[in-house]
């Protein structure tokens, strides 16, 4: 799906999956049906790469997996060990060339990575690679990881990593393989989630711990922030190339980009929804007939809500299951029609009731003002939103592609300004508070940036010159 047909909110995260086994037994489908089940984090290309200890074959394409894969390209991809990713970019453009897995050779072996995550010093390192003579095939910063670890390899492939990882900055779960084993590796502050899971002839990796019930395996824990696990079908040999006295595993898994069937670093995605749910009915009550969700994301918050306030839950907007499949070209006008398409009111739950209705977050307003509009128009009296996040006010670099902070409302407008715009009766956002309370883990844990501005790393001088910018701007606006 091109960019321009997705929607204005946020966007998926890429998925990552590995799989290794004493010898190739559907290894290619384990890593399809893997894929399959982390499509909601990337839908522009998908890719498999599979290694059979002495050649390494791999298809990918722009698509959706079940679009890229069919039987006849599965059959081809033989082997014991293999990757596999699903893209939302996030550097470089959408294009079959940045489709990953990455593959290269290098004196005499080959090795194959998939990335989930964003560096914030790609731009750098790729200068300096292209002073000392390498070539690019692609725009993404994955490859600058692919090439350091290429270019280390003769000291062997744990240290080629190791001295990768002390130039990448940013952040990175990945999947590794060369002809011997399977590798994952996770950033220092645990942004982006990779675990490991066993079947009964190995072990994979996956970004999310919901792709391991179709794979056959059974979670076995995480990978934790700064360690490298090499995996052979024997076992797991880990060791950390660095560690840091703090965390900061990205919030937005939880409020959006994770399935509930997920549980990340022990955190189960669904009661932690349920929970948050529970948080905003306690934060901030209000009188109404029916708590309703906007699908899917938020369909636990309102439950959990619902069972908290004893305000019964009920379902207000239907989600039409295909829309990941519409091919128009839109105009602004196609796009507010596609909205419809999208969500649609149920207009006989709706009528006449006073609603709470629930998103995780708000970007740039869009979504909760077209729906706020199309529920008062199917006949609601009151739409009181409670999101079950803080207002996104800062742009997230490590992965996350929300826009330049000045189109997100939250940086420029006050929450009773956005309750104006978005046409609702009340607006109420979760407290930093209540989202680290409902999900049961000290704040030191989680990467709240895009919320507080507390940015676990170092960014690049432009954006910290954008991040100034709007900071004064909305302090401006507050102090008036
Ligand atoms: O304020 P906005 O800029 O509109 O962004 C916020 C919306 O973006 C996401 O939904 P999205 O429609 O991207 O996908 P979803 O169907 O997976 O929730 C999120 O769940 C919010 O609904
Ligand atoms: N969403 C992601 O994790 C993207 C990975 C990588 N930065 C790319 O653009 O391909
Ligand atoms: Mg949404």
């Amino acid at each position: 799906m091109s960019k321009e047909l997705m929607w204005d909110g946020l966007k998926e995260e890429c998925g990552v999956a590995g799989v290794i086994q004493m010898e190739d037994d559907h290894t290619a489908e384990l890593l399809y049906f893997g894929l399959y089940a982390l499509q909601h984090r990337g839908q522009e290309s998908a890719g498999i790469a599979v290694n059979d200890g002495d050649k390494t074959r791999w298809h990918k394409d722009m698509g959706l997996v079940s679009e890229v894969f069919d039987n006849e390209e599965l059959e081809k991809l033989t082997g014991h060990i293999g990757i596999g990713h699903v893209r939302y970019s996030t550097s470089g453009e959408s294009d079959v060339e940045n489709a990953q897995p990455l593959v290269v050779r290098y004196r005499g072996g080959t090795i194959a990575l998939a990335h989930n995550g964003n560096l914030v010093n790609a731009r750098l390192l790729r200068d300096r690679l292209e002073d000392a003579g390498v070539v690019f095939q692609t725009t993404i910063d994955s490859e600058v990881i692919v090439n350091l670890i290429a270019r280390y390899s003769n000291e062997g492939i744990h240290q080629a990593i190791r001295r990768s990882m002390e130039l990448i900055k940013g952040a990175y779960a990945l999947v590794i393989m060369n002809e011997e084993c399977l590798i994952g590796v996770r950033d220092p502050l645990g942004l982006r989630p990779l675990c490991i899971g066993k079947t009964e002839k190995g072990y994979v990796l996956a970004s999310e711990s919901s792709a391991f019930d179709v794979m056959g395996a059974e979670l076995v824990r995480d990978v934790e922030p700064g360690e490298m696990v090499t995996i052979t079908p024997e076992g797991i040999q880990s060791e950390f190339f660095q560690s840091l006295p703090r965390r900061a595993g990205c919030i937005f898994e939880y409020i959006y980009f994770a399935r509930p069937d997920s549980i990340i670093d022990g955190i189960n995605v669904y009661e932690a929804r349920k929970n948050s749910g529970r948080v905003l009915a306690k934060e901030c009550p209000v009188e109404a007939d029916m708590v309703m969700a906007v699908p899917d994301s938020s369909i636990p918050v309102a439950l959990g809500y619902a069972e908290a306030s004893g305000i019964p839950y009920g379902e207000g907007l239907i989600k039409n299951r295909y829309i990941g499949r519409t091919f128009i070209q839109p105009t602004q006008a196609i796009r507010e029609l596609a909205v419809k398409l999208k969500l649609s009111p149920m207009a006989a739950n709706i009528k006449g009731k006073k609603l709470i209705l629930i998103d995780d977050s708000i970007v740039r307003g869009t979504t909760s003002k077209r729906i706020v509009e199309t529920l008062k128009q199917a006949g609601a009296k009151e739409v009181h939103v409670r999101v079950s996040s803080p207002p996104v006010a800062y742009s997230c670099y490590f992965g996350i592609d929300t826009p330049d902070r000045n189109q997100l409302i939250g940086a420029v407008k006050t929450v009773d300004e956005i309750r104006k715009i978005i046409h609702a009766d009340s607006l109420h956002y979760l407290t930093p508070e209540g989202l680290v309370e409902a999900l049961g883990k000290p704040e030191k844990n989680f990467c709240l940036a895009c919320f507080d501005g507390n940015y676990p790393m170092e960014l690049p001088e432009k954006a910290q010159q954008q991040n100034g910018q709007r900071v004064f701007q909305r302090l401006d606006k507050e102090n008036q």
